[in-house]
């Protein structure tokens, strides 16, 4: 549990800040103690509540890893931040320089993006950081159109295959007595390669057999190498800790594949890369290197983390809640308003027509924040103030590291902040609470510009998952969900034909 603030605390006077508590123990040892306890003694969450307690409070420092013995000049060192108010600190680009801290300390180098320090790198006093930044904005802007269509035929594609795995009768599934199952992450993956692809870059996997077979493994093997250090995957934990703990990932191993992917850009996405060069003053290569980053890492390596939570949260077949049939009523109610059941369901559907759809997406992002850890190194001293007036003094060039998955649970600000609750963010007190979802590296009230380090995708993220939720409920009344496969998949029941036939002016807003 956090620690908690008392209200009387809160009243008084701003108190003057004091001393960040905690401490990074002896040289070497101290932040070899640490990265143990978060990779192999104690889950992330333990590491970060575990020092809360002790420290009695929700900023405190410690170590973080990748550290010892071969991460020369990575200074592990950083003031952690868990709770909701002291979060927005990293948010605000007079406090933080966001230069080279994606990650953490650690930084996997050019080695990985083709030799250009890609946008999410760069800081926004950097000017290549408004031009590429707003390239990304400008490109999803360009794709408001084909966005939901293409995502509609991906996302057919895959379930189509989903289904044929469900059919198969439980021998081919290992000749076990298991049920069957249709284990939905290679297929997912694939779906989500492609539609980007198509949507994001304006390229066609499909003209490329390899690129088109196996662009997604290249991506997961590109982003294993340079997470990997801050990651525990659980293997034995002892060969964990030597073989990708220690040092970092060399990056030439993935030259082969990334150069693969960066003649496709170049080849097949030329418009996307022309007009980075025309509008935005890119040269070439950063603008494929960009493209490819935020294809690969942002949206790729987004959407494969949190999509699965997702799904495997709503088809959970213990939920007591009942919430897939209400989230397929109301996906049904904007079909019927529609009037067309295979209406395309766009942006103005997700953001207006399925607040329960919308507030779960919400809820499971902060249950499950697909980037849970935000860095920045404090740009001069200043003070950080939490809840209850509680202030801390930080000092230039300290970094902070903002733990998402705490701070958005933080019983301050969230009523029953362990469970999932879908309404949540439902009416006007759900509304109000959006301020405090952090998932895009930035509240949820605000949007993302050239100034500020908030997801470019912040809107078209939350959309898409939506959307996604949609397709499901279009194509099935029920879905059950096990780990990461489908074992239930409940094709939909032929509409009444008693249905209210829809106006031309609602087909147009379920679509638009
Ligand atoms: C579930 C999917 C996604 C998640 C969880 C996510 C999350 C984030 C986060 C946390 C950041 C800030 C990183 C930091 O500086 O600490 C970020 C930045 C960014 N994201 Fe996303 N993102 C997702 C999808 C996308 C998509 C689909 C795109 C575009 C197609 C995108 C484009 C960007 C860009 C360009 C930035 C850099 C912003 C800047 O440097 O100012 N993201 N994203």
């Amino acid at each position: 549990m956090l620690p908690t603030f008392s209200p009387a605390a809160s009243a008084s006077a701003k108190p003057p800040p004091r001393p960040i508590p905690g401490s990074y123990g002896p040289p070497v040892l101290g932040a070899l103690r640490d990265r143990l306890d978060y990779f192999w003694f104690q889950s992330q969450d333990e590491f970060f509540q575990r020092r809360a307690a002790a420290n009695k409070s929700t900023v405190f420092r410690t170590n973080i890893p990748p550290t010892f013995p071969f991460f020369v000049g990575v200074d592990p060192r950083v003031v952690a931040v868990v709770d909701a108010a002291a979060f927005t600190a990293l948010f605000d680009n007079t406090l933080v320089d966001k230069r080279d801290i994606l990650i953490g300390p650690y930084n996997p180098g050019p080695g990985f993006t083709g030799g250009t320090r890609v946008g999410v790198y760069l800081d926004t006093e950097e000017p290549e950081h408004e031009r590429v930044k707003n390239f990304a904005m400008a490109l999803l802007h360009r794709s408001t159109q084909s966005w939901p269509v293409l995502l509609r035929a991906g996302v057919d594609a895959m379930l189509d295959s989903l289904e044929a795995d469900l059919a198969k009768p439980a021998s081919s599934n290992g000749g076990d007595e298991k049920p069957p199952s249709a284990n939905y992450i290679v297929a997912l993956q694939q779906c989500i390669f492609r539609f980007l692809c198509k949507a994001f870059v304006g390229a066609d996997p499909s003209v490329d057999w390899l690129v088109d077979r196996f662009g997604f493994t290249i991506l997961d093997v590109w982003l294993a190498l340079q997470i990997l250090p801050t990651q525990k995957i659980g293997l034995i934990q002892p060969l964990e800790e030597l073989l990708i703990h220690s040092f970092p990932l060399p990056s030439f191993l993935i030259w082969p594949g990334y150069y693969l992917l960066y003649r496709f850009v170049e080849e097949h996405g030329a418009e996307a890369v022309e007009f980075a060069e025309r509008e935005h003053g890119i040269a070439k290569k950063d603008a494929i290197n960009n493209l490819l980053f935020v294809l690969g890492f942002n949206a790729f390596g987004g959407f494969s983390v949190f999509l699965p939570f997702l799904v495997a949260k709503i088809g959970d077949p213990a939920d007591p809640s009942g919430l897939r049939p209400r989230l397929r009523d109301e996906v049904r109610a904007v079909m019927n308003r529609a009037g067309n059941d295979d209406a395309v369901f766009g942006f103005g559907a997700a953001r207006n027509e399925m607040p329960l759809v919308r507030s779960t997406v919400y809820e499971m992002l902060r249950m499950k924040p697909p980037v849970p850890l935000q860095f920045g190194r404090a740009r001069k001293d200043f003070v950080l103030r939490s809840h209850g007036g509680a202030a801390f003094q930080v000092a230039k060039g300290e970094v902070l590291c903002g733990y998402q998955p705490l701070a958005m649970r933080d019983p301050q600000v969230f009523d029953r902040p362990e469970e999932f609750v879908p309404e949540r963010f439902l009416g006007e007190e759900g509304q109000a609470l959006l301020q405090h979802l952090f998932w895009s590296n930035g509240p949820e009230t605000e949007q993302p510009a050239a100034g500020n380090k908030q997801c470019a995708a912040k809107e078209v993220v939350v959309d898409t998952a939506c959307m996604l939720v949609a397709e499901l409920f279009r194509r099935y009344d029920d879905f059950e969900v096990e780990g990461t496969s489908f074992t239930k998949l409940v094709k939909r029941q032929p509409a009444p034909s008693n249905l209210p036939s829809a106006t031309p002016a609602a087909t147009a807003a379920a679509q638009s």
